[in-house]
């Protein structure tokens, strides 16, 4: 099978990537349960020292890997070498701190000697999207591999450029031969990769239906999976609030990435004292953002990474648009690029409000008071962040638990760091990445017991 990946800017081919065999994929698969055999003996500082090696091929070939993200996904260049470097920083830190997740934990019981180790498990395979297309497999081969798996990688076919990319990182850094592997593969092959007895977990990020066809197939295994999946986060702007500073969270909060992200803002619940002032001075700043090619500079805005989601993009404006909403800005498509756009007057039971939005849509809804802005943000299936902007500090820590997502931000866009735990609730998806609980997800958490 052949794949092609193609730059939505203008059309052009990035790439022709040929998919594996049958025999090809058993072979790899052979390949990764032999590495772990190998590489589970390899100590865990040799294991670190290679992590920091492969941040430093990281950070130095950011110009090269960064011209690929934006090149296959359209992604603004300057955004795409953050990414890069994000992933160096992800690998430096499990190299600096894989030592404390993974050392036993003593319990004391009546034994002589009671204590939790933490064994690798084998082949853990990654399925992942384009939308962060080394960031998401870095925060997962950060940990996993230091932690003494071998890792898979099936990516999404538009950015196959960067999964070649990335397990070159991984040779160039000296890791053992098939420790990670790249695997060029059809979605209708992703069911023999998961049965296939090497595997023993599966990571997914991605849609609903993904990760829902993903587990459904884990389970019949009784394979482990943790899931990342969409998200429809609430930007919640009290009374209170600095309007300035909560404008330029927003701006971010929804743009970044063209605002294809799981975890970007786009419920705005605004109370309606501040709505005019925020939704002014938000469309100003939104209508200031400069669009173009992506490779430049200067770039703000790009294209969607590609014409469906655009498509689909478009169809949720105009829905929308019918159930009552007001356009305050943009609205128009152009092949993969669609115009930031603003609605105004969004209420539940609109497609701004009730779908998630993978592009740059904000919807600006109103609130009554904070119990109103927490009962309409936790109007939504899905659970990954939210964030309140206000200057009451102690009053916005106290309602934290008014919020049953993954994540709760206060003054700040809900975003990923390699020290704190991320992950969903509800259709968003279980199981945690980053920080040590994204190391312990795929471990064997033994129990050792001794007794004289
Ligand atoms: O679609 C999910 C985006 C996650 C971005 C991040 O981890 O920062």
């Amino acid at each position: 099978m052949k794949f092609k990946s193609t730059n939505p800017y203008n059309g052009q081919t990035v790439g022709h990537y040929t998919g594996l065999t049958e025999k090809e994929l058993s072979d790899k698969l052979a390949k990764s349960q032999e590495a772990f055999e190998s590489w589970r003996k390899v100590s865990l500082s040799e294991r670190c020292d290679l992590l920091k090696k492969a941040g430093q091929v990281l950070r130095d070939n950011v110009e090269e890997y960064a011209k690929m993200i934006t090149l296959e996904m359209g992604k603004p260049i300057k955004e795409s070498r953050a990414e890069v470097n994000k992933c160096a920083l992800v690998c430096d830190y499990y190299a600096d701190n894989a030592e404390a997740f993974l050392k036993n934990e003593t319990i004391s019981t009546e034994a002589f000697k009671s204590f939790v180790s933490h064994d690798p498990i084998g082949s853990v395979l990654a399925i992942m999207p384009w939308n962060f297309p080394f960031w998401q497999v870095f925060r997962y081969a950060a940990p996993t591999l230091t932690a003494g798996n071998t890792g898979l990688l099936k990516h999404a076919p538009n950015v196959f450029g960067c999964a070649k990319q990335i397990e070159e990182v991984f040779t160039k850094a000296g890791y053992p031969p098939n420790v990670f592997q790249n695997l060029i593969v059809h979605h209708d092959q992703t069911e023999k990769i998961i049965s296939h007895e090497t595997v023993k977990a599966i990571t997914l990020t991605g849609s609903e239906r993904a990760g829902s066809a993903v587990a459904e197939i884990a389970g019949r295994h009784i394979k482990k999976t943790v899931l990342e999946l969409g998200g429809n986060n609430a930007f919640i702007v009290w009374e209170d609030a600095d309007i300035d500073q909560s404008v330029k969270i927003a701006l971010t909060a929804r743009m970044l990435n063209c605002g294809q992200s799981c975890i970007a803002a786009k419920r705005f619940i605004l109370m309606e004292g501040i709505y005019d002032e925020f939704v002014s001075k938000f469309t100003k700043a939104v209508s200031e953002l400069k669009a173009g090619d992506p490779m430049d500079e200067n770039t703000g805005i790009g294209p969607l990474a590609r014409i469906d989601l655009a498509d689909q993009l478009h169809e949720q404006v105009t829905e929308s648009i019918k159930q009552g909403a007001k356009l305050l800005l943009g609205g128009k498509q152009n092949d993969c690029y669609h115009e930031p756009t603003i609605l105004g007057d969004v209420v539940p039971g609109m497609a701004a409000f009730d779908q998630e939005t993978f592009g740059p849509l904000a919807a600006m809804i109103k609130a009554k008071d904070i119990d109103h802005a927490f009962a309409l943000s936790e109007e939504s299936k899905y659970g990954l962040g939210v964030t309140v902007c206000t200057k009451d500090i102690e009053k916005a820590i106290k309602h934290s638990n008014r919020v049953s997502d993954g994540a709760y931000f206060v003054n700040e866009l809900v975003k990923s760091d390699p020290r704190l735990p991320f992950g969903g609730t509800k259709k968003s998806g279980y199981g945690r990445e980053l920080s040590k609980d994204g190391m312990m997800e795929f471990v064997n958490r033994k129990t050792v017991y001794v007794k004289k």
